[in-house]
């Protein structure tokens, strides 16, 4: 069984489509990304995946429940970090995430909370006033509050938006804790750097679309991009290459080329113009790489 399966999911918001039948499967165990540009419809399909919105039509299921006709089963499921911050202010830190196991039915669920708070680095703010907190504070609680009925499924959206280091290394720290205990991720994020280093399945959405949905090892075998960087001994690179020149710092250049067949030209006309190598250095594409093949259409995947 998958922990989550999207089938055929449409949503329209009057004539604008949001999501254009979308179907995959994230397996049990997978630390998922979920990657697409703003407006891709990622926010549109974590909320109907926890309730907040109905899709136009298709299913969603969580490990077997569908989130309508078994709502309430789907719910407990699943635990939802938001994109914007939603408390209470009059509430302490401490209350807030009693008030969200009351919620689920857990009465006597101290020792979790203090695990969580503990292990999001919040255990010296349990009794502060959720106003009092600072915004990285206040995104911490999110996580603490989608996580009290200790979901199998973990589902963040964009959570290190705007957050400072720490919290990013702390976070991530858990969060893989969990997945190693057995807990299936799905993360949405524009720092691509993270989905990388963290996640073992990517999709790509676009307009709605799914465009990518692959193994990472895989999406990233794929790219054909490549980064040239060249060390010259003397002379300079040819008016020619300006073009595919990204960057120049103390005689490294760094080329990007659409293609590994183009090498060979490129270093030709370094030659011809008189210019002499010191070092060449051949890179694969990173997954912001492919991310932007992918949503330029370049792509072959
Ligand atoms: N309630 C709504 N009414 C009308 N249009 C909406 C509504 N919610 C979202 N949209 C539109 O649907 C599209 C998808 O939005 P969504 O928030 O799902 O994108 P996203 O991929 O999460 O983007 P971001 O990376 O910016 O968070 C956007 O064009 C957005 O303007």
């Amino acid at each position: 069984m998958s922990a989550i399966q999207f089938q055929n999911v449409v949503k329209h918001y009057g004539d604008f489509q949001a999501l254009n039948d979308v179907s995959f499967s994230v397996e049990e165990g997978d630390f998922f990304a979920l990657l697409g540009p703003n407006g891709a419809g990622k926010t549109t399909l974590i909320s109907i995946l926890g309730g907040l919105a109905r899709a136009t039509s298709g299913q969603i299921s969580i490990l077997g429940r569908d989130v309508v006709s078994d709502y309430r089963n789907a719910r407990r499921a699943v635990g939802i970090v938001p994109q914007e911050l939603v408390f209470d202010p009059f509430f302490t830190v401490r209350e807030t995430l009693r008030f969200q196991s009351g919620y689920f039915g857990l009465k006597q669920n101290d020792a979790w909370i203090d695990e969580i708070l503990e292990n999001l680095g919040l255990t010296s703010k349990a009794n502060s006033n959720m106003r009092a907190l600072s915004g990285g504070m206040k995104r911490r609680v999110m996580v603490a509050q989608a996580l009290v009925h200790r979901p199998p499924v973990i589902v963040l959206d964009e959570p290190t938006a705007g957050v400072d280091v720490e919290l990013r290394q702390t976070l991530w720290a858990f969060v893989r804790r969990l997945n190693e205990q057995g807990h299936t991720i799905v993360l949405t994020t524009h720092y691509l750097e993270e989905a990388e280093e963290l996640c073992n399945r990517i999709a790509m959405l676009k307009q709605g679309r799914l465009l990518a949905l692959e193994d990472k090892a895989k999406l990233l075998n794929r790219g054909k991009t490549r980064t040239l960087r060249v060390r010259l001994a003397q002379g300079n690179l040819p008016l020619s290459l300006a073009e595919q020149v990204v960057s120049e710092k103390e005689g490294l250049y760094e080329l990007r080329l659409q293609d590994v067949a183009g090498l060979e030209e490129i270093l030709e006309q370094i030659r011809m113009h008189g210019a002499t190598l010191r070092d060449v250095e051949i890179a694969k594409p990173d997954l912001e790489d492919i991310f932007v093949e992918m949503m330029q259409g370049r792509s072959a995947v």
